[in-house]
């Protein structure tokens, strides 16, 4: 993290995924005055943080972030093309775009390592899944470990092709979750509740439950069943909800295998 401190990071992009993490990394003690972000239109949030904004970029900085859409690389990374084939690694959250896409961009001795965070980043409670080409260094992969353990957990992929499955789980999985939160609200507002208290219920009945299953020695399916009185209450509306035709279990499978396509398409 030194070499960090004292070569620098820059984002490419600083949107919804690079904001999350800088403002992580930032409140984890990473000085902003090491922080070069490259952005059209910084937000007001990025400018209060204090790091260089659209200024010259350093000369050999550790890590560059790429945290544009997927759509826009091809377009925005040709900026940075002096840094590629170097010792600055080149650590990209986006979705789909392969390490050999980026060896085709950058040149083929670049070490560039994907990385897929989620959103829970910014409070350091994010979990990424990292892979890295054949030209990182073990090294390397320690300081991007280490950065990324700074706004939450790190998994090492065994291979590349297991980023896709990861993505449609964990980097996009806070977004299914948040729609469990807004359904659940509906339901109970529905069912007559007032639409504050059916939300604050919804929103720490999932915080609870999900640092539970963190913290608890037990699996998740024995925390369902401490849940579920034999003929009570609960156990009809897991009747509902473990449907195998209809229920959650065929839902999400259809949800991850749909975002795994979209993955597949923006390749
Ligand atoms: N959101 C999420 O939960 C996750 C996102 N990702 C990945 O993160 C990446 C960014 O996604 P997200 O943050 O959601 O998207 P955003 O649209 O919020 O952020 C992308 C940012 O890139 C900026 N940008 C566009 N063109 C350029 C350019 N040429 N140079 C520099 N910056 C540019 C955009 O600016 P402007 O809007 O002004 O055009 C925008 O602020 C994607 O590749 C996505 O796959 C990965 C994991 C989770
Ligand atoms: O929706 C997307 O494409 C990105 C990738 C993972 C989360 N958001």
């Amino acid at each position: 993290m030194d070499d960090l401190k004292k070569r620098g990071l820059v984002l490419l992009g600083c949107g919804k995924m690079g904001s999350a993490m800088l403002k992580g990394w930032l409140d984890g003690g990473l000085p902003p005055s090491s922080v070069t972000v490259i952005a059209p239109r910084p937000s007001d949030w990025v400018k209060s943080t204090g790091v260089n904004i659209n200024t010259d970029l350093p000369e050999d900085p550790a890590i560059v972030l790429l945290a544009v859409k997927p759509q826009k690389m091809a377009e925005a990374l040709p900026s940075l093309k002096a840094l590629g084939n170097g010792s600055t690694v080149f650590l990209s959250v986006a979705a789909g775009i392969s390490l050999a896409s980026y060896e085709e961009m950058l040149g083929d001795k670049t070490p560039i390592i994907r990385a897929m965070p989620n959103t829970p980043s910014a409070i350091g409670r994010g979990v990424t899944g990292i892979v890295g080409n054949a030209r990182v260094t073990a090294d390397q992969i320690q300081l991007a470990d280490e950065l990324l353990q700074a706004v939450g957990q790190v998994v090492q992929l065994e291979n590349e092709g297991q980023i896709r499955a990861l993505t449609a789980v964990s980097g996009c999985g806070p977004a299914y979750v948040f729609h469990l939160i807004e359904t659940m609200a509906a339901a109970g507002t529905a069912a007559g509740l007032p639409e504050d208290m059916a939300l604050q219920l919804a929103k720490a009945t999932v915080a609870g439950a999900g640092v539970l299953a963190e913290e608890t020695d037990e699996t998740p399916t024995q925390l369902r069943v401490n849940v579920t009185s034999p003929n009570g209450v609960t156990a009809e509306a897991l009747r509902v909800l473990m449907d195998e035709e209809n229920g959650f279990p065929p839902l999400l499978d259809r949800a991850i295998k749909a975002a795994m396509k979209r993955d597949a398409e923006l390749a």
